[in-house]
């Protein structure tokens, strides 16, 4: 009988789950930075990539889609979400790493984030250049994302998200730039650093996740449809009301400023309300939107919901979550200030 050696005991064990997006990606030329196909390179090829990651964790990977992520449906959230689920219920996984396109990576860790009942670490990671470019960042990326999975202090901190050597918390963070390797910023800053493997924490998130959270994906069968409709100037209240009629539970406003409201579509959004359509006011400005209760809108008076720093995106996933639970609009912000 084998007997494990000193380093196999003493490394934790982490699963890396492989969805696609640029980390998987592959161009035809070492110059191409920008112009690639996404979610080409199976799990195996990526860990092999990256010898080191033995060094850090016992490392297996599963391969649970391989896709570019602006294509993420729900049912592969959903999808994943129960995986991740299972893994963390189970006594020989100590963390989990999920590969990610960066698109709506931002939208899988939020989501994680609020129905996995777990403290063990959950990293989402992926990459702004595929593994064939010039100064590729998904190595590095991959082997930090391994590092903070495999440590003691990740635990509890919510799902988070290892880019540009940064750690950011799931909730907070979001893709502010297509082109550049620091793409991944958070309005409230980074919670920490990870470094030559070694993380170093700077703070904590005081937002409701993982195991004080109320949601849990063992309990959601199916997320209910919630839409967002991009709001501007001159904009008409056409969007909103075809969303709604294909049978939207939820519009997010994708607002200006702090989720303001052009008075030409303020009379179509009181009426969907009234017809049980939630409205959220979200905001679209671009380093992060701040909108409070009564601002701008009389929400009380129209009974509407705000996002508070949920960009619309984040508002989406959140809503989705919550109306599997209630549909009354007062919880419905208890949830958006609490989450
Ligand atoms: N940098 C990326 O990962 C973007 C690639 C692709 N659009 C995706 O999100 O999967």
């Amino acid at each position: 009988k084998e007997t494990p050696t000193q380093t196999e005991q003493k490394l934790a064990n982490v699963v890396i789950l492989a969805t696609g997006g640029t980390i998987a990606g592959a161009g035809a030329s070492a110059a191409n930075s920008a112009t690639y196909q996404a979610a080409k390179v199976g799990i195996e090829q990526l860990i092999a990539g990256v010898p080191e990651l033995s060094q850090l964790a016992n490392v297996r990977g599963e391969q649970v889609m391989q896709i570019a992520s602006e294509s993420i449906t729900n049912d592969n959230l959903l999808q994943l979400g129960r995986r991740v689920a299972e893994l963390a219920d189970s006594s020989d996984v100590d963390g989990i790493v999920i590969t990610h396109g960066t698109d709506t990576l931002e939208e899988t860790a939020y989501f994680l984030n609020l129905v996995e009942k777990t403290d063990k670490p959950i990293i989402v990671v992926g990459s702004m250049r595929p593994g064939t470019a010039m100064s590729a960042d998904g190595m590095l990326n991959l082997y930090n994302a391994v590092a903070v999975a495999s440590s003691k202090d990740a635990r509890g901190k919510g799902v988070l998200v290892t880019m540009n050597d940064e750690i950011q918390s799931g909730r907070d963070v979001s893709k502010m730039i297509n082109i550049k390797t620091e793409a991944f910023k958070s309005a409230w800053g980074p919670l920490g650093m990870v470094v030559e493997g070694k993380s170093y924490w700077f703070r904590l998130p005081a937002k409701r996740h993982t195991m004080d959270s109320e949601f849990d994906i063992k309990n959601i069968k199916s997320l209910p449809a919630v839409e967002i409709a991009y709001s501007y100037g001159n904009v008409s209240d056409t969007a909103y009301k075809a969303l709604a009629q294909s049978g939207a539970k939820a519009i997010i406003h994708a607002g200006t400023g702090n989720g303001s409201v052009s008075s030409r579509v303020v009379p179509a959004l009181q009426a969907l309300r009234k017809d049980g359509v939630q409205i959220i006011r979200s905001s679209h400005v671009n380093a992060g939107g701040f909108v409070l209760r009564n601002a701008e809108q009389p929400d009380d008076k129209y009974d509407w919901v705000v996002a508070h720093d949920l960009n619309p995106q984040k508002a989406r996933i959140l809503a989705m979550v919550a109306l599997t639970k209630t549909n009354d609009s007062k919880e419905l912000q208890r949830m958006f200030w609490e989450y």
